[in-house]
């Protein structure tokens, strides 16, 4: 996945898998949304994106490169968009950034609408059976 900040994921195809708004209860003690709460998204979003391809259960067992590039602000728009990149015998690798819209400062002021990328990460996913066994993931 190309990652140049200009060009915005839709106009290189990628699919929306998570869209929300984070809340004042998710930000840390600077005022901005806590890492962890993001991070759990783009979990979630790895598992569905893997879970497709793998036709099941999956879980994760490793994130891989994961940079927060800016800050995320209460009335953000958060949009997670993903890929696989690869697939294993029984692993899928997704890639993802995570972007907001924006139109208000950290100081809830108004300001001129915003777009750009605030995290990416590649999440190793393992499709599991119903033990929680590693499985074969099946051909696409
Ligand atoms: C039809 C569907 C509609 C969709 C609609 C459903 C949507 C639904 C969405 C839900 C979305 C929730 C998604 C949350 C996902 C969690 O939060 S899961 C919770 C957190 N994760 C865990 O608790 C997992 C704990 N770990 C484990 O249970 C075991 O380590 C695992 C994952 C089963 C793997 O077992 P293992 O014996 O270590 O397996 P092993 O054979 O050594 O390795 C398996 C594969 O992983 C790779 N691997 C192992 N370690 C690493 C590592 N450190 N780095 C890279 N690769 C590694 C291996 O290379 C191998 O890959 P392949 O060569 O086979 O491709």
């Amino acid at each position: 996945m190309a990652t140049d900040d200009s060009v915005h994921p839709e106009a290189r195809g990628l699919e929306v898998v998570i869209r929300t708004a984070p809340m004042p209860a998710d930000a840390n003690g600077n005022g901005d949304i806590f890492g962890g709460w993001i991070l759990s998204h783009m979990d979630i979003a790895a598992g569905v994106l893997a879970a497709k391809r793998a036709q099941g259960r999956v879980a994760t067992v490793a994130i891989d490169a994961m940079t927060f590039l800016k800050p995320v602000y209460i009335g953000d728009l958060l949009s997670i968009y993903g890929e696989v990149v690869g697939v294993g015998r029984t692993s899928i690798k997704v890639r993802l950034e995570t972007w907001v819209e924006r139109q208000r400062r950290r100081d809830g002021s108004l300001t001129a609408r915003q777009s750009m990328r605030v995290t990416e990460g590649t999440f190793v996913m393992v499709a599991i059976d119903e033990e929680g066994r590693p499985r074969v993931v099946p051909e696409a």
